[in-house]
């Protein structure tokens, strides 16, 4: 009889062959390839990202890419890649409303400027993507939007949102999987996306560097 266990059996039938990085300090990102079986090592980037022009999806791209070209340099430069090559992945997500990119908000006050704004409206999660695999140099990157249709919570509603201080920390001031969730009425694309990374993007884009995702699997 083989075995019976069903899925999630403890034991990975992909031994890890690949090393995976992310190039982000989001506790949302390392939790949702956590929770994708991936393992990755953490390496802030520490790129500014303060004087981006163009449009939402242009600079969450080219963010992207500068964070995850930042580490790989990082990496390089340190000699940490030439017995194990990591695969890198770096994002930035923006919340597009009426063609203008908004990130995390400056302070309580902006954040509560924002809810005005999104209330009842339906914006753009747009969250650029970048991987670099070390073993060829090689580099995919594109953007992934989802839309995301806001409720209508009352100021009160707004005031003890933002007193958590949840929204002044996360991309458009709301979360789809914490608190904000309750003012999220519904969206149109991939979840994931909207917390900060999407999953079936990073296959593609692994895909692309003929890399199999679940090659990286631990
Ligand atoms: N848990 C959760 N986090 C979200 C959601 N939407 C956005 N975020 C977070 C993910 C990221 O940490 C943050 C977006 O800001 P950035 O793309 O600039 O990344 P962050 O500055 O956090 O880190 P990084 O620049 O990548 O080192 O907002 C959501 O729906 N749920």
């Amino acid at each position: 009889m083989g075995d019976r266990r069903g899925p999630g059996a403890d034991e990975n039938p992909h031994p890890v062959t690949r090393r995976l990085v992310l190039a982000s300090q989001s506790p949302a990102r390392l939790a949702l390839l956590r929770g994708a079986g991936f393992a990755p090592d953490v390496i802030v980037s520490g790129v500014d990202e303060s004087g981006m022009t163009g449009t939402p999806a242009e600079i969450c791209l080219e963010l992207a890419r500068r964070k995850c070209r930042a580490v790989v340099s990082s990496l390089t430069a340190n000699g940490d890649v030439d017995v194990d090559p990591p695969v890198v992945i770096g994002c930035d997500s923006v919340l597009e409303l009426d063609g203008v990119a908004y990130g995390k908000p400056k302070d309580a006050a902006d954040a509560i400027t924002r809810w005005q704004l999104m209330a009842g409206r339906t914006g753009i999660l747009q969250t650029g993507h970048c991987v670099v695999d070390l073993a060829t140099g090689r580099e995919s990157s594109a953007v992934a939007a989802t839309a995301v249709r806001f409720g209508t919570p009352s100021e009160e509603e707004v005031a003890a949102y933002v007193a958590t201080g949840e929204p002044l920390v996360v991309a458009g001031a709301f979360t789809i999987d914490g608190r904000g969730s309750l003012f999220i009425d519904g969206i149109d694309g991939d979840h994931s996306n909207v917390i900060g990374l999407s999953l079936p993007l990073f296959r593609r884009l692994l895909a692309r560097l003929d890399v199999s995702a679940v090659d990286l699997w631990r």
